[in-house]
């Protein structure tokens, strides 16, 4: 049994396109797993995260968390499930309430779920801030999340749910808003929970490179309009993706280096870009894959297993391409 487990889950919104943002989606996280969700915006990524941390209900499949239903969870089973699944956002300044002082952010989780007391809530509300990199002092408890720059923020954000003490987090896009400089130490700052503490992360971004060294050891599931294309141990799928799309995502990164720039500008001219929907029947990358044949836009391919735990779901895998420039991706997070 794996701590998460997400079950055959596909996704409906009532006010959207009337098309499903989640397809039969399957995903497992063990007990401080690392488990990235990478794919371009719009492809059902924080809606998946949001359904893990109980913000919406899938319209069909299940959630489990220690192989209970999150959704039929009642009392007291609620209460704790709550507890150890947080949530840490994309914009600490729209997650975090503008009229709250930090003090007052921080202190009323712990004391709900009985993690402090009136009188230990202060000294456990410094001890979270200088876990989390702030300055440990009461005068900080009484300032407003607008005195703090964003990288402090998200620092709060991430004290906020580390107080709580879960077991898994999950992380949307929570770099994408911070300036490059800041970006590493608050990787750095959540792995170190990972490490220390054993927490569990689901970790959600667009960002190939940032994936790549927050989920290193762990896994990547690859989604595509609401599909898993690809699933595999973070090494082996960014260095040898074998979805066409996971392929292309990862050619597409900017190469730092003009001269190898230059070489893959060479290479592409010519070369038909392609475009398009999501396929309704088939495979659903068909009208965008380089590699399409006839039984592609026929027959859904499934995600199947080709070894080492790395899935996907492709009828051609084996004649996807070997990249041609992996050191781009590792440049990434400089
Ligand atoms: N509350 C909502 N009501 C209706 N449609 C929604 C809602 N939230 C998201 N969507 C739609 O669902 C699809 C998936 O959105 P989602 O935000 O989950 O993707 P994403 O991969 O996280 O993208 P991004 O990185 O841009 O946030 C999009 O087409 C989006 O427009």
């Amino acid at each position: 049994m794996s701590l998460l487990e997400v079950r055959d889950v596909t996704h409906t919104y009532a006010t959207g396109s009337g098309r499903p943002v989640l397809n039969h989606v399957n995903l497992t996280a063990d007990a401080g797993e690392v488990v990235a969700i990478v794919g371009e915006s719009g492809c059902g990524k924080t809606t998946l995260g949001r359904m893990i941390a109980g913000l919406h209900e899938p319209t069909k499949g299940t959630i489990a968390f220690e192989d209970n239903d999150i959704n039929t969870l009642k009392g007291r089973a609620r209460k704790e499930w709550r507890r150890q699944v947080q949530m840490v956002h994309q914009d600490p300044y729209g997650s975090l309430n503008p009229g709250l002082t930090i003090g007052s952010t921080l202190a009323p989780g712990m004391l709900q779920h009985k993690l402090a007391t009136w009188r230990t809530v202060q000294p456990k509300m410094l001890e979270l801030l200088q876990q989390v990199g702030l300055d440990a002092t009461p005068e900080f408890l009484q300032r407003y999340p607008h005195q703090l720059s964003g990288g402090q923020r998200q620092r709060v954000s991430i004290a906020r749910a580390i107080g709580l003490e879960p077991q898994l987090i999950v992380a949307d896009e929570v770099t994408s808003m911070l300036d490059v400089s800041m970006r590493v130490a608050i990787l750095d700052l959540l792995l170190s929970f990972q490490a220390e503490r054993g927490i569990g992360f689901v970790f959600i971004s667009h960002d190939f490179g940032v994936v790549r060294y927050f989920a290193q050891g762990g896994r990547i599931a690859v989604m595509f309009f609401g599909y898993i294309v690809e699933e595999g141990p973070t090494e082996q799928l960014i260095t040898a993706p074998k979805h066409p799309y996971t392929h292309m995502l990862l050619e597409a990164i900017p190469i730092p280096d003009p001269q190898l720039a230059k070489e893959r500008e060479d290479q592409e001219a010519g070369t038909e870009r392609l475009i398009g929907e999501p396929a309704q029947t088939g495979c659903v990358f068909a009208n965008r894959c380089p590699l399409v044949q006839d039984i592609c836009r026929k027959q859904r391919p499934a995600l199947s297993d080709i070894g080492g735990g790395h899935r996907t779901a492709c009828h051609f895998a084996d004649d996807v391409p070997p990249l041609r420039h992996i050191e781009a991706v590792s440049e990434e997070v400089a």
